[in-house]
């Protein structure tokens, strides 16, 4: 049995990218950038006012009492007024429109009075001079966004103002979601039938993919039959980059997760890792496809999840696998057992002081499960520590 560091390095030599493509920015949120974002113009592309007001000369406004003429007006979207501003002369101008030649700041509207074709400054204006520069935000050719950025709803923001209708990002890995066990009936229907239980996982583990930058593409909740199960696995790898197995991990007699992708060529990269919970995970290769197996117990399968398919599709969408793994150190709020030879990854809920370990660690927990948000990693042969130590923990 391989340790998880080791799982971990077996992982990442095969959570390379999946290859580029062009995405428009409505439908880019989210995605990897593969290349950077360089700007097609300045911003602004000229100088403009940054507020609703007139556009004035410097020199007329150290000559005592302002009176200025109105000569003109200026609105977002205008074309710059080229011929300079006489003495005395103002521009009515406002916030995003181009400044006129010869102007030298905006005073805002609130320190006038209009009279006419007359504007008069009844109160001093602010030392401030209201007016962007051009490219005083970003200038031509300025690479706005660096390759490998997430794009965030901000990000996408200086994206669109960089001019590109569509970016260059990483493919999304296509994920099919296979669920074994003969016990396993849809959510809703197992109250009323003997010997079922609702079939769970699969749901976290979608959203757990939706949310490291996969796509499920397909969903299959099946019986413990090999034939059928082998078919389903055909299917699968047909339709998908990932292949994601639940249940049927272990060595019982019904477990055919490995086997039903027997005849497709599974060349495995490790079975067992030593960890609680979670030791029967696998990963392998079929073909082009990489198939990860996931223990059916539900807390086993979602700690797995968390710790193997988000690098998975990290890597897999353009980012290192490792950046799915940033540990950081807390203190515990309640004693932790001793961890045994298998490393563990118990399961905590986070506060602004600490990390407190849940009552159940049972690996099929289902109910405390929904309040862990962090896993608290201890290495195999650690003692029992007290609350105050220190421990590594992960979002969860
Ligand atoms: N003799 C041994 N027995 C077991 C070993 C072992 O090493 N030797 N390993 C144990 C460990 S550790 C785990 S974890 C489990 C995992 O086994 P499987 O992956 O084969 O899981 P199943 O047997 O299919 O199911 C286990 C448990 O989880 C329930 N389950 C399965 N899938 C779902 C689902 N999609 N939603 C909700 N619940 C699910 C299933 O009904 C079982 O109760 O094996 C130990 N055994
Ligand atoms: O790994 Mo199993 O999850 O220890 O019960």
């Amino acid at each position: 049995m391989i340790g998880f560091d080791e799982a971990c390095r077996r992982l990442a030599a095969l959570a390379t990218p999946l290859g580029v493509e062009f995405v428009p920015l409505d439908r880019a949120a989210g995605r990897i950038l593969a290349a950077p974002v360089i700007a097609r113009r300045s911003a602004p592309a000229v100088e403009v006012s940054a507020m609703d007001g007139y556009a004035v000369r410097d020199a007329d406004l150290a000559a005592g009492p302002v009176r200025l003429r109105l000569v003109g007006e200026a609105f977002a979207g205008s074309a710059p007024r080229l011929a300079p501003l006489g003495a005395g002369d103002c521009v009515r101008i406002f916030t995003g429109a181009p400044m006129p030649a010869g102007a030298d700041r905006v005073v805002i509207q609130e320190v006038t009075r209009r009279e006419g074709e007359a504007v008069l400054l009844v109160e001093r204006p602010s030392p401030a001079w209201h007016v962007r520069a051009a490219g005083s935000d970003f200038a031509l050719g300025e690479t706005l966004l660096d390759a490998s950025v997430r794009l965030s709803p901000q990000a996408l923001v200086a994206a669109a103002a960089a001019d590109i209708g569509a970016v260059q990002a990483y493919r999304r890995p296509r994920l099919a979601l296979i669920s074994t066990g003969d016990e396993l009936v849809a959510p809703g229907q197992a109250a009323d039938a003997p010997g079922t239980i609702p079939e769970s996982v699969s749901f976290g583990v979608a959203a757990l993919a939706d949310a490291w930058g996969g796509e499920v593409v397909s969903r299959r909740r099946l019986g413990d039959d090999l034939p059928g199960l082998a078919r389903a696995a055909g299917e699968a790898l047909d339709e998908a980059d990932v292949v994601v197995v639940t249940g049927g991990a272990s060595v019982g007699e019904r477990d055919f997760s490995k086997a039903m992708f027997q005849s497709h060529r599974l060349r495995l990269a490790f079975e067992k890792v030593a960890i609680k919970p979670g030791k029967p995970v696998w990963l392998g290769r079929a073909g082009k496809r990489i198939v990860l197996g996931l223990p059916g117990n539900p807390s086993a399968a979602m700690v797995t999840a968390r710790l193997f398919l988000a690098p998975l599709l990290a890597g897999l969408g353009g980012r290192r696998p490792e950046e799915a793994l940033a540990w950081r150190t807390m203190p515990l709020l309640a004693p932790l057992d001793a961890c045994g030879d298998r490393e563990c990854f118990h399961r905590g809920r986070g506060a602004a002081d600490g990390v407190k370990p849940l009552g159940n660690q049972d690996s099929s927990a289902q109910k405390e499960l929904a309040m862990a948000d962090l896993l608290i990693r201890r290495r195999a042969g650690a003692r029992l520590l007290p609350a105050g130590g220190l421990v590594e923990v992960l979002s969860f």
